[in-house]
């Protein structure tokens, strides 16, 4: 049986759940039918035995490589689902007016059925819900002066040369963003000035112009403001002094462009990153979710935060340990056109390139190539460390070279960030993870 048809089986034995979050618990539970079966009915209830034919059941504890392989088609199955979904719910609707009230937001929302199981999606929309909520987010509206805010708007359009949709690798095939990214480097302020950002691929890179540096000093003040007044949760997270010496932008042109559900990657930015992100144009929805484990029961529940535009978004050290987070397509049910760009929207996520990252981190010992930072969070046993894997099999290739990551000598110059061995590996783990 392959992936696709136990992720309907699954979807019959569990039609609350949606199909991407059938996958993900399949694929966390390394293909094992039973193991995923059991984390679902804590969450879902019970189902009558049987349910997967005997035969079938042996069959079906395969490997995760397998699960790989049909990952993309399973992918592409469950967002088909989706957009039957969005197409019919958003039928002769909505002709929204630039301002949206809160309540018709929530209209806007429901008609979007962002999330299908009632009690499960919970929409956030004043700073008090987001941070209650999320404590580890930080959420600020009319964040620029409305003239800077307005005069980045401009200056990114007038760069829209600089966007193209980002290329990557799952499983070995090569796929394509449907939103456009640019990326930004502030290579004044920056003694990484020979380092070209990973995730950049083959991609320009741009230098901070007038008004984008205006922005990230803002929003280095209100960031090193709030970090100053939490406790920090390593000693290798950056405690102060945080920089926006990298700024990731997005585009996104029309409503069905969207970003898919992930985390942030920490291969220049670090264990437990700060991630500040501004959003100018229209007001689209960010989506954020815990990462399902047994521990936290399979808690889903989904939050909608609309972020109009000039909102400040924070994403402080662990949320991109415990959460992943998107921005979904709003085909036809847009929250809040802006009155001069109308559907198009704009992030601009600051990101602290870390120059410990460059000179302390491994090249692969089976092939050479660099490799990237991840964060083991399937099993329980496991769940925690960090670790690098070679980095070649994001341009088609599998090569399994892996280290542990060690970070806490990460302040002392010329200290590698990598050991064989787990006794010495760097682990955290959140509450209730
Ligand atoms: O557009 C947004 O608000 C989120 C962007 C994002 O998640 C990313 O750039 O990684
Ligand atoms: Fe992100």
């Amino acid at each position: 049986m392959d992936t696709e048809n136990i992720i309907d089986r699954l979807l019959e034995l569990f039609p609350a759940a949606e199909k991407s979050e059938l996958l993900e618990v399949l694929v966390a539970c390394d293909g094992s039918v039973d193991q995923t079966t059991k984390l679902l009915e804590e969450q879902f209830g019970k189902v009558q035995q049987a349910s997967f034919e005997d035969n079938s059941q042996k069959s079906l504890s395969f490997s995760c490589n397998h699960i790989e392989k049909h990952t993309v088609k399973a992918l592409d199955a469950s967002k088909r689902g989706i957009k039957r979904e969005f197409s019919q719910i958003s039928d002769g609707e909505v002709n929204l007016p630039h301002q949206t009230t809160l309540k018709q937001y929530g209209r806007n929302i429901g008609q979007m059925k962002l999330c299908k199981r009632p009690g499960k999606a919970v929409t956030l929309y004043t700073k008090e819900e987001v941070e209650k909520n999320l404590p580890d987010l930080v959420f600020v509206r009319d964040f620029l002066t409305k003239e800077l805010a307005s005069k980045l708007l401009s200056a990114l359009v007038s760069k829209r040369a600089a966007f193209t949709h980002n290329k990557f690798y799952i499983a070995g095939q090569k796929c394509q963003s449907k939103h456009y990214t640019a990326i930004f480097r502030d290579l004044d302020a920056s003694d990484t000035e020979k380092f070209i950002y990973r995730d950049s691929g083959k991609k320009n890179v741009q230098k901070f112009f007038t008004e984008m540096k205006l922005c990230a000093y803002a929003v280095e003040d209100k960031v090193n403001e709030v970090l100053s007044k939490r406790k920090p949760k390593s000693s290798y997270q950056i405690r102060k002094g945080w920089k926006a010496n990298l700024c990731v932008s997005n585009l996104f042109q029309q409503e069905k462009q969207d970003l898919d559900w992930h985390s942030d990657k920490l291969t220049d930015i670090g264990p437990l990153p700060t991630i500040a992100s501004i959003s100018l144009g229209a007001t689209r929805i960010f989506r954020v979710r815990k990462i399902t484990t047994a521990r936290n029961g399979g808690d889903s529940t989904i939050f909608n935060i609309p972020l109009p535009h000039n909102t400040l978004l924070v994403m402080l050290p662990g949320t991109q340990e415990k959460f992943k987070h998107c921005v979904p397509s709003v085909d036809g049910c847009l929250l809040d056109l802006h009155p001069v760009v109308g559907k198009v929207r704009y992030s601009l996520t600051f990101r602290m390139i870390r120059n410990e990252l460059l000179s302390g981190r491994p090249k692969c010992p089976k092939c050479g190539s660099s490799m990237v930072l991840k964060r083991m969070f399937k099993r329980s046993e496991t769940r925690g460390y960090y670790f690098w894997l070679c980095g070649s099999q994001y341009s088609g290739y599998k090569c399994r070279g892996f280290y542990y990551g060690k970070f806490d000598k990460i302040n002392v110059p010329g200290e590698g960030l990598y050991t064989n061995r787990q006794s010495e590996a760097t682990r955290w783990i959140g509450n209730s993870e």
